[in-house]
Formats: structure tokens, C-alpha cells, sequence
């Protein structure tokens, strides 16, 4: 079940993984475009100043060298209407005396009761003695009413006093033109903004969107922490939308572009192809999941039926066993029984005839023991028996061919292959002490013990002859009988005189 989840886990894990790092990829390569995006549009800004201002300089200079009288300024008019003429960014370009009346304009014709000395620009170089360009805040024009930028210099007196104001203005409409062309998706915006916080123009266009105060907005805020040139992730203050914005200063004026692209558009692709595949693998993990899941099932349910069978097995060969015994084994004494005892005779007879080798058994019957029952009890005289059929076991089985049986009732027996009647007979005579050594007490008996006797017989079949195995207990029972009515407490061979206890 585990190496099922880990395999599942694993693909989703991995399916994540890809997921991620591709989103990253998208992220990274976006960023590299709204970038390109800022500095082409830097450059743009930069290049439109750039020239308006360079057409300020030409004016200071003249103004400054020329001065106003009526010759220069015809001659000043038709100059400064040129350049308009020549440069499609420029509303009209105009320069105002110390007091903000009007000199000279690009305009053919001369505005009436204009005076400009409110205007920030103006105000901005009466106060200001520095030489270089001003960009001031869009002003709308109070001839076209159009919404302009100026940008202008301060003209000085030979004496370094302040002698008036040389004015371009740009159309805020040459940016929007151009912003309007770029490829930024639906949800795109890009900017131009003034470093005092002022909104110069905007795409989207909106109306308050120039002269708008961006202070505030966390768009400016990054740009001020990130310096000239950086990336960052922002929710717009003007419709809510987040944007990878980047930035950039123009290289020669106070102002920063910013490109943005929609984060849902840039990711818009990857979201799609991401819940494709994500389903897909989903789908192949649940499918993986439910097969091991099967699987598992079916290992365990043959696990299950295995160790049943096993058990089963088991519980059979035990029974075999316990019933083997029971069929070979006497329950009493634990020696053979009568049915083990005859097997054995008759294949210990056939090999004997096989190879001519001799066959001896010796029948054993307990002394008195029907007095001993009626003495000590029948739970008394089975543990007597007991105690023989351990003593004669331990006695007879020496060797692997000896068997020693309970041949019925309080009556034994040992069969001992290839062995002689005289060895036979010493085995018995061994038994025989030995249980009388055991010293069980029997008020029946001449001594007062349990005692024993045996009859021992030995014979060497002759081969192919049938009927033999009985003969030999026959002998040996015969022998048994000599020795019970010798006295008891002996042993008797078939061939050989009783043995005396
Ligand atoms: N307790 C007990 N007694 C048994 C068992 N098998 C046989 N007997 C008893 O053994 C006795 C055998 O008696 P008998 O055959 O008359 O011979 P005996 O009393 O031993 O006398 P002799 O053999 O002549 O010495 C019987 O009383 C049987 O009941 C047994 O498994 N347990």
C-alpha cells in the first residue's frame, strides 16, 4: 500500500514540480519582455525631449545673443516655425520676457493679453538660476485646449539676470499615439511619469489620468526603492489590476517609464496547459492508485488463503500423525501394539529367511498380576504396567531392528532380529531383574515384588516357507508357559533348560 502512495505521490509530486518550474520560466520570460518594454519606451521619451530641448537651445542662444528687437523677432517667428513644422512632437514653441508677456511664438499669429508668469515653469526659472532643460507639469492649452508638456529654459540677461523663458510644448498625445501601438495584451498598462510624482500620461487612457499625484501609489514607491531601473509585482491604484511593472529612468531627464503586464494574461497560457496536464496526471495516479489497490487486495486475500491452507495442512499432518500413533502405538504402555507388533514380525520373519540370519523373541507375562489388580486396584495396576513398558523399552531398544510390543493384556513382547537364542535369552534375563529391581510391592508374590517371567524362542526360517511367525510365538509362548509353571520370576527358552532367577 505504501509503495502504491509512494508511486502516486511521486507523479503528482513531479507533475507539481514541472508545473512550477514552467510557471517560473513564463514569469522570467515576461520580465525579460516588459523590460525591453520600459527601455524601448525610455528611449522614445528620451528622443522626444531630447529634441524639443535641443531646438530650446538653439532659442536661448539666439534670444540671448540677439536679443528682441522687432527685426529678430520676425526673424526669430519664422525660425521657430520651422522646427515645429519639422518636428510632429511639438505643440509650438514660444519665448516670454521677464514678466511673462509674450516675445515670439511659433504661430503666425499673436496672442492677445497672454501672460504666462503664473505658469509653473515660468515661475520655476524666475526663481531657479540653473541653465539646464525644466520638464513642468501638463498644462492645458489656452489656445487649442489641448493637454501639453513643457518643457523650457531660463534666457538671461548679459549680466546673468533673469531675462524670460524659452518654451516647447509637446503634445501629450505623441506619447499616448505611441503607447497605443504597443503589443501589451488586453490587461497591459504602461506609463510616463514625472519624478515629482506627476502622471504625465497613461494607457489605458482615462480622463484625471494626467496631472494625476502618484505619491502614494506603490508603483512609485518601488521605483523610489529600486532606483533607476527594476522589476516588482503591483496591484494597480488605478483599476485594481496586478502587474509585473518595469521600470526605467530616461537617461537624460527627470522622468521614469513603466511597462506592465497583466499577471493573469501572462499566466493565462500556463494555467490552461497546467490544468490539462494536471488532469491528466491526476487521472493516471487515481488510475495507478485503484490497480495497486487491487492488487494489494488480491495479494492479501492470497496470503490469506495460503496461510489457511497451510494451517489446514498442518492441522492434517498432525491428525496423521496422532493417528499413526494411534494405530501403532499402544495408548497405555507407549510401546507397540499387538497390530505394529504382528506387521513387524512378519516383514523381520521374510528378511531373516532373506538372509539367513536368526530371529529371536521373547514373551513376557506379569507375575500374579490379576492378584495385583485385585489387591491394589485396576488404576494401580496400570500404572504397574506403565513402569514395565518404560523398563523393557529402555531395555530393548538398543538396537534399530528391536521391538518391543504390548502383546495384550499384562502379556510382552520383544522382537529382536539377528539375534540368537542365547543373547535373547540375556536380554530377558535382563529385563527380568531389572523390573524386579524395581521393587514394586505385590502381596501376591512369593518375594513380595512385581516380578516377571519370559519365554524366548529363536529360529532361522527357512526360506519360502509360510506359516513360521506363529510358530515362533508358539515356542516362545510354550517357554513362557515352562517358565510360570517353574515358579514364575525366570526366564525359559524353547531349546534351552529355564534359567534359574
Ligand atoms: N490393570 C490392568 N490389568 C490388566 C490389563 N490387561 C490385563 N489385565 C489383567 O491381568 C490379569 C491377568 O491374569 P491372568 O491371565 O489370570 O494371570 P495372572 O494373574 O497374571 O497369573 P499368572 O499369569 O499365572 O502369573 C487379568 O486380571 C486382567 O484383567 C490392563 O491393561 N490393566
Amino acid at each position: 500500500m505504501a509503495f502504491v502512495a509512494v508511486v502516486c505521490l511521486s507523479l503528482l509530486a513531479i507533475d507539481f514540480w514541472n508545473s512550477w518550474q514552467s510557471r517560473s520560466d513564463q514569469l522570467q520570460q515576461m520580465n525579460v519582455a516588459a523590460s525591453n518594454l520600459a527601455r524601448a519606451m525610455a528611449q522614445q521619451a528620451d528622443d522626444t525631449f531630447k529634441k524639443a530641448d535641443t531646438v530650446l537651445v538653439g532659442m536661448v542662444e539666439r534670444v540671448e545673443h540677439d536679443g528682441t528687437d522687432p527685426a529678430d523677432v520676425a526673424r526669430l517667428r519664422r525660425v521657430l516655425a520651422l522646427r515645429v513644422a519639422e518636428l510632429p512632437q511639438l505643440d509650438g514653441l514660444h519665448v516670454y520676457d521677464k514678466d511673462g508677456n509674450w516675445v515670439a511664438n511659433s504661430r503666425l499669429t499673436r496672442p492677445e493679453n497672454l501672460n504666462n508668469a503664473q505658469r509653473e515653469y515660468f515661475v520655476f526659472h524666475r526663481t531657479h538660476e540653473t541653465r539646464g532643460p525644466h520638464i513642468g507639469i501638463p498644462v492645458k492649452s489656452r489656445t487649442t485646449g489641448r493637454l501639453l508638456i513643457p518643457v523650457s529654459r531660463r534666457i538671461n540677461h548679459a549680466d546673468g539676470s533673469f531675462a524670460g523663458v524659452a518654451l516647447a510644448t509637446i503634445h501629450v498625445d505623441f506619447f499616448s499615439k505611441f503607447y497605443d501601438s504597443l503589443d501589451i495584451g488586453d490587461a497591459g498598462a504602461v506609463a510616463l511619469v514625472l519624478e515629482d510624482g506627476t502622471m504625465m500620461t497613461r494607457r489605458p487612457y482615462g480622463p484625471g489620468v494626467v496631472g494625476r499625484n502618484m505619491l502614494e501609489t506603490e508603483l512609485f514607491r518601488s521605483y523610489t526603492a529600486q532606483g533607476p531601473v527594476g522589476t516588482a509585482f503591483i496591484k494597480s491604484a488605478q483599476d485594481g489590476v496586478t502587474r509585473l511593472n518595469s521600470f526605467r529612468r530616461l537617461d537624460n531627464y527627470p522622468l521614469f517609464v513603466s511597462a506592465a503586464l497583466s499577471k493573469d494574461e501572462i499566466l493565462a497560457t500556463w494555467w490552461r496547459e497546467t490544468l490539462w496536464h494536471s488532469g491528466g496526471v491526476l487521472l493516471l495516479a487515481l488510475i495507478v492508485g485503484f490497480i495497486g489497490w487491487r492488487l494489494v487486495r488480491q495479494f492479501q486475500l492470497q496470503t490469506r488463503t495460503e496461510a489457511e491452507l497451510r494451517q489446514a495442512r498442518d492441522a492434517l499432518e498432525t491428525l496423521n500423525k496422532t493417528l499413526n500413533t494411534l494405530a501403532m502405538e499402544d495408548g497405555l504402555t507407549g510401546l507397540a501394539n499387538r497390530r505394529q507388533f504382528d506387521v513387524a514380525l512378519d516383514s523381520e520373519y521374510s528378511r531373516a529367511a532373506r538372509t539367513a540370519s536368526t530371529l529371536a523373541l521373547i514373551m513376557i507375562d506379569v507375575d500374579c498380576f490379576k492378584q495385583y489388580n485385585d489387591i491394589y486396584g485396576h488404576a494401580a495396576g496400570d500404572e504397574c504396567l506403565q513402569t514395565i513398558g518404560r523398563t523393557i523399552a529402555r531395555l530393548a531398544s538398543r538396537r534399530p531392528g528391536d521391538l518391543a510390543a504390548r502383546y495384550g493384556g499384562e502379556e510382552l513382547a520383544v522382537l529382536l532380529p539377528n539375534t540368537d537364542v542365547a543373547s535373547a535369552v540375556m536380554l530377558a534375563e535382563r529385563i527380568r531383574s531389572a523390573v524386579r529391581d524395581l521393587k514394586i510391592e505385590h502381596a501376591g508374590t512369593a518375594d513380595g515384588f512385581v516380578t516377571l517371567s519370559a519365554g524366548v524362542d529363536a529360529l532361522t526360517p527357512a526360506a519360502g516357507k509360510a506359516g513360521q511367525p506363529k510358530e515362533l510365538i508358539r515356542a516362545a509362548d510354550k517357554a513362557l508357559y515352562a517358565a510360570k509353571s517353574g515358579g514364575r520370576n525366570r526366564v525359559c527358552a524353547s531349546t534351552v533348560q529355564p534359567v534359574p532367577a
